[in-house]
């Protein structure tokens, strides 16, 4: 691993020294253990605690198929899969390697007895497998998460329509959080120069997933103008909805939880922030009754920021404790687009004032490749930038993992895997001092 690490830090490899490498046996990986899947049997969400079963292991490197890459990992980042993932929930993931692993001789390799977890990562091509001629050994790549075959028609004009979707390193092994990753190349994208290893890793899954959600025709076409509600706007999609909403001339409502959270979505360019905590908005009355009144009391709030203008687009994500009110808030015509249900996945809400409004829910999950390529190029011309508040050491992904999973961070957490220390990787020094206030916007805070 140490030669890896010396090639990529000297500038000087070339892509036949890096074709030359020997890889090695086996790689520091973060796993979650099959044989633990009910450890937290009985236990309340909020008390499953990642730290336990979370662990770094030493593992084999994967047989390498057509079509795929072996990469080395500089930075990776924790995704809220990975939270799921650690936490069993809603199931565990080892059911996802199992029939992964029932549909070729190949896939079989991901069916173990544990799961490489992770779904972003930035780092530098080890090897490329037969059929791979648009990457190199030495090419310095992120990569997206979305895996597919693409054998039937059905993923041809959107290929997260495919049959055989995935998310790598949730329902496939061998994902970002290690220091040797197995991809499909169609994966990879160019690293944005600017950027150190750990920026690079933190915006793929959000970034990507929340264009496609907002932006992308496939999810809500945000146009100019359009007043869009983002809950949790300084969370790990939020932040980037709510750079999308700015750059692409709507006016985001944030809301966000804490005067520090409200204060970043203000320093992103928000003008309307919304702190759900000091409001108190209380949209169920108890675990089965919602209350209209507080969504009444949340849709004058808004109103109070547009000029009296309801809600074009709402991003949503938190589920079932947002989701009647995301709906109320809605104006005639208008757009919910949800990509998950952090507080639970059964919702509730008023089906008349969807019917009679003539309001739309839209499903939206990750993205494909094309919508992927356009978030990372985004990044790439400094017009979206990286939310990375703290970044972590694989040694402490578990706490990074708890952070996430009880709401202690902000923006992104990164996760250093081959890189030594932070701050490393950056190719275009010049295009980083224009932007570097934007690239350091989340840090410590
Ligand atoms: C990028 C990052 C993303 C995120 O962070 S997202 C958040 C994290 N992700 C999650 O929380 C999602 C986790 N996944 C799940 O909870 C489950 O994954 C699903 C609920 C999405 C699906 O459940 P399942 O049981 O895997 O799939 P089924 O489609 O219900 O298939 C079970 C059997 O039911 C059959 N079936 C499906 N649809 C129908 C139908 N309409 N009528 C009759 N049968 C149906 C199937 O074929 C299959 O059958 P057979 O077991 O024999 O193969
Ligand atoms: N389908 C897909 O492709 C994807 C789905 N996801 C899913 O989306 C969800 C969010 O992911 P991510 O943004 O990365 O997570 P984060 O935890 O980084 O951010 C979510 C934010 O939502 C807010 N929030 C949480 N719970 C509630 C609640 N009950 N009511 C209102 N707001 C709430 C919090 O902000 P605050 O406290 O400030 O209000 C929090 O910061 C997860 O469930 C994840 O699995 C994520 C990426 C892709």
């Amino acid at each position: 691993m140490k030669e890896i690490l010396d090639a990529i830090q000297s500038q000087d490899s070339t892509a036949a020294d890096f074709a030359a490498l020997s890889l090695p046996e086996s790689y520091r990986a973060i796993t979650v253990h099959k044989d633990e899947a009910e450890m937290f049997a009985g236990l309340e969400s909020r008390d499953k605690d990642p730290r336990k079963s979370i662990h770094l292991d030493d593992v084999p490197v994967p047989e390498l198929g057509p079509g795929e890459a072996l990469v080395a990992v500089m930075a990776s980042s924790v995704n809220y899969n990975s939270v799921w993932t650690s936490i069993f929930e809603p199931v565990s993931t080892f059911g996802f390697l199992e029939r992964y692993g029932r549909l070729s001789e190949l896939t079989k390799r991901h069916d173990l007895p544990y799961h490489v977890i992770g779904s972003d990562l930035a780092g530098v091509v080890l090897r490329t497998g037969p059929g791979v001629n648009a990457w190199n050994p030495g090419d310095e790549v992120v990569a997206h998460c979305l895996s597919v075959e693409l054998e039937s028609s059905d993923g041809h004009n959107d290929t997260m329509l495919d049959p055989e979707q995935r998310i790598w390193g949730f329902e496939t092994n061998f994902g970002g959080l290690a220091e040797i990753a197995l991809v499909k190349s169609n994966q990879l994208m160019p690293k944005p120069k600017h950027l150190s290893w750990e920026e690079a890793a933190a915006p793929g899954l959000v970034n990507s997933t929340a264009y496609r959600q907002l932006v992308s025709r496939n999810g809500a076409g945000m146009k100019q103008g359009d007043n869009v509600l983002i809950w949790g706007a300084s969370g790990g999609l939020g932040s980037y909805a709510t750079q999308f909403a700015l750059a692409g001339g709507a006016n985001p409502i944030c809301v966000v939880s804490s005067p520090e959270k409200a204060e970043i979505c203000r320093k992103m360019g928000a003008e309307a922030v919304i702190d759900r905590n000091a409001e108190g908005y209380k949209f169920w009355k108890d675990e089965r009754t919602q209350d209209p009144k507080e969504w009444k009391r949340f849709g004058k709030r808004i109103r109070e920021f547009t000029g009296g203008e309801d809600i074009d687009i709402v991003f949503e994500h938190p589920g079932r404790e947002t989701f009647g009110a995301s709906v109320y808030v809605t104006r005639k015509g208008g757009t919910i687009t949800t990509c998950a249900s952090t507080s639970g996945y059964m919702h509730e809400y008023d089906n008349r004032y969807l019917w009679m409004s003539l309001k739309r829910i839209i499903g939206s999950h990750f993205a494909n490749y094309r919508e992927a390529w356009e978030a990372n190029r985004l990044i790439a011309k400094g017009k979206i930038h990286p939310t990375l508040s703290k970044t972590y050491s694989l040694e402490d992904t578990g706490q990074a993992a708890y952070d996430v999973h009880r709401n202690l961070h902000q923006g992104k957490v990164g996760v250093l895997a081959l890189a030594p220390r932070e701050g490393l990787g950056v190719r275009d020094q010049e295009m980083r001092e224009q932007h570097i206030d934007a690239i350091n916007r989340f840090r410590n805070v």
